[in-house]
């Protein structure tokens, strides 16, 4: 995106705002007039259980799904007040990182990690031949790999690295726009505890440095001592939302969930038990 976008952005609005959204997929009512409102600095966690339609709330924020039209002719989502904004516009602003962008970057065709990154300021999957990369890019790359500890990366190629290399490449590669706002979702999948808690801690850096995150997940334990304001997602609507300490109760985890929950304070995070 242009310098120039970020430039005459209204900062007194809020950084997302969805009012009452409805999504089909299919024949089926996907999302039921969900609402979300996220500021600038409002560390935020959606949490739902397999189905309960996270997945197609990333993909309406990302413009990969459309709502239903309001009877009023309202927008349904606005970023920063304005409710048009190109997909490219959108990326420099929202970062958006997945397990579906993930399984892109790290299958088939060989990608060198340096030329991932980079290729995030042209929208491009990798390095192309027109892609003219110029010094401040490079070195915003490098603030960006430094910033997810994982300069020492460079010269890797992506299909080799581990699961949370990758994503950390992946979250660099969304960085190099300098984002107001990361939507990562599950962004522990597939990391051991000790790797989880470590990835954490640098999503942590970054919530300390300026940029919102927006976590979507189906685990309390990836909810981060800076994220306080929580969204409970259950059947495409929510059941839910308000800060962590007024959320996350037994009793509504049972309901998000369908089963009973138990729920645990582990220092600042917290941990949650069928039963
Ligand atoms: N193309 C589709 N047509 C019909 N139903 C769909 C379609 N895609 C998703 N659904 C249904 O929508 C519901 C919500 O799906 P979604 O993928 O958004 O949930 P989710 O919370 O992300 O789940 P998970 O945590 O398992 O990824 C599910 O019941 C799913 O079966």
């Amino acid at each position: 995106m242009s310098p120039d976008t970020t430039h005459h952005l209204d900062t007194t609005v809020p950084l997302l705002e969805i009012h009452e959204a409805s999504v089909m997929r299919g024949e089926r009512l996907i999302l039921d007039r969900l609402s979300l409102r996220l500021a600038i600095g409002q560390h935020t966690a959606i949490l739902g259980a397999n189905g309960s339609g996270k997945s197609t709330l990333i993909r309406l924020i990302s413009r990969q799904l459309y709502p239903l039209a309001r009877r009023d002719g309202a927008p349904v989502m606005r970023v920063f007040g304005r409710d048009r904004w190109s997909v490219s516009e959108l990326r420099g602003l929202i970062g958006i990182v997945s397990p579906a962008v993930q399984l892109d970057y790290t299958s088939d065709s060989p990608l060198e990690v340096f030329d991932v990154v980079v290729s995030g300021f042209f929208a491009a999957r990798g390095l192309g031949l027109d892609h003219q990369v110029t010094a401040s890019m490079r070195e915003r790359e490098h603030q960006a790999l430094a910033q997810m500890e994982a300069s020492q990366l460079i010269g890797r190629e992506m299909a080799s690295l581990s699961t949370g290399e990758a994503r950390r490449v992946l979250i660099a590669r969304a960085l190099v726009h300098r984002p107001r706002a990361l939507l990562l979702d599950e962004p522990c999948a597939g990391l051991d505890p000790a790797s989880r808690r470590r990835f954490l801690e640098s999503l942590r850096q970054l919530a300390h440095h300026g940029t919102t995150l927006l976590l979507v997940t189906h685990h309390v334990e990836e909810i981060l001592p800076e994220i306080d304001h929580v969204l409970l997602l259950h059947d495409g609507k929510v059941l839910q939302e308000g800060s962590k300490n007024r959320v996350l109760t037994d009793e509504a985890l049972t309901a998000a969930f369908g089963m009973p929950m138990r729920l645990a304070r582990q220092g600042e995070y917290y941990a949650a038990d069928v039963g």
